[in-house]
């Protein structure tokens, strides 16, 4: 089985400019593996670093020290010294995002939002368009809303929009942040059954789930960050 994410030694303080220079170690050799098709979870209390981690995996936060290999193409690429445009073909190719909350761009239709990544790895548009209406159909948004620029959504219908952009691609690897936090338990449960057939189809995924439920199905296993905390590794 191929292991498309591998993470060892990974360190990240955060530094408070506005107050002195101070640093704020968050988590300290975080390390794990991820496998194709799996899901892995990252578990802990509020703040122990969850949303950090994946932003660094996503190349959205800096990491101190340590590594992030990433298999992209025929490649092994550290993200945690890749360069701009690496990071920028690592998201259109390799590496998916699904955040909490949808950054909707002005004037741009849910279509046309759910199709962009596609589109961007090349895919003819209206094939792109077509596959975008069959995810929002999925995901239960009404047709009606399709051709509105999804900024009047409200924050379930963003969501769903968020997934389906999300999920539109075949990227090796998928990050979750939360994808269900605002969907109602018919949503929830279509969002658990596209989590599954990602990983028939080979994917790896690595996601937070404040939800119990949503975590105790999706979750291959759970990696427990405050093993990560960096007090106690000083204790
Ligand atoms: N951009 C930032 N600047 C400064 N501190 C930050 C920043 N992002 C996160 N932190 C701090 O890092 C710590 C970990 O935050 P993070 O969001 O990763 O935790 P989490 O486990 O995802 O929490 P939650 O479950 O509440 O979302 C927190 O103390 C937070 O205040």
């Amino acid at each position: 089985m191929s292991t498309p994410l591998v993470v060892s030694e990974v360190c990240k303080s955060f530094t408070m400019h506005l107050r002195g220079g101070i640093k704020l170690p968050v988590v300290e050799n975080v390390a794990f593996a991820l496998r194709a098709g799996e899901c892995a979870v990252l578990g802990g209390p509020s703040g122990a670093g969850k949303s950090s981690i994946l932003k660094m995996i996503y190349g959205s936060y800096a990491v101190d020290s340590g590594q992030i290999i990433v298999s992209h193409g025929e490649a092994l690429v550290n993200l945690a010294n890749a360069d701009p445009r690496t990071i920028i073909a690592i998201r259109r190719d390799t590496i998916g995002y699904v955040s909490q909350f949808l950054r909707a761009v002005p004037r741009v239709s849910a279509r046309d939002v759910v199709a962009e990544p596609l589109i961007a790895r090349g895919e003819a548009a209206e094939t792109a368009r077509q596959k975008a209406e069959t995810l929002l159909a999925q995901l239960n948004l009404p047709e009606r809303l399709w051709s509105l620029p999804p900024a009047t959504f409200s924050g379930g219908e963003q969501q769903r929009v968020n997934i389906a952009r999300g999920f539109i691609t075949d990227h090796p690897v998928l990050l979750l942040d939360e994808p269900t936090a605002s969907l109602d338990k018919a949503n929830r449960e279509i969002v658990i059954d596209m989590i599954a057939r990602k990983k028939e189809a080979g994917v790896a995924l690595l996601g937070i789930f404040h939800d119990q439920d949503v975590r105790d199905i999706v979750a291959d296993r759970v990696i427990d960050v405050t093993g990560f905390a960096p007090e106690r590794k000083a204790a």
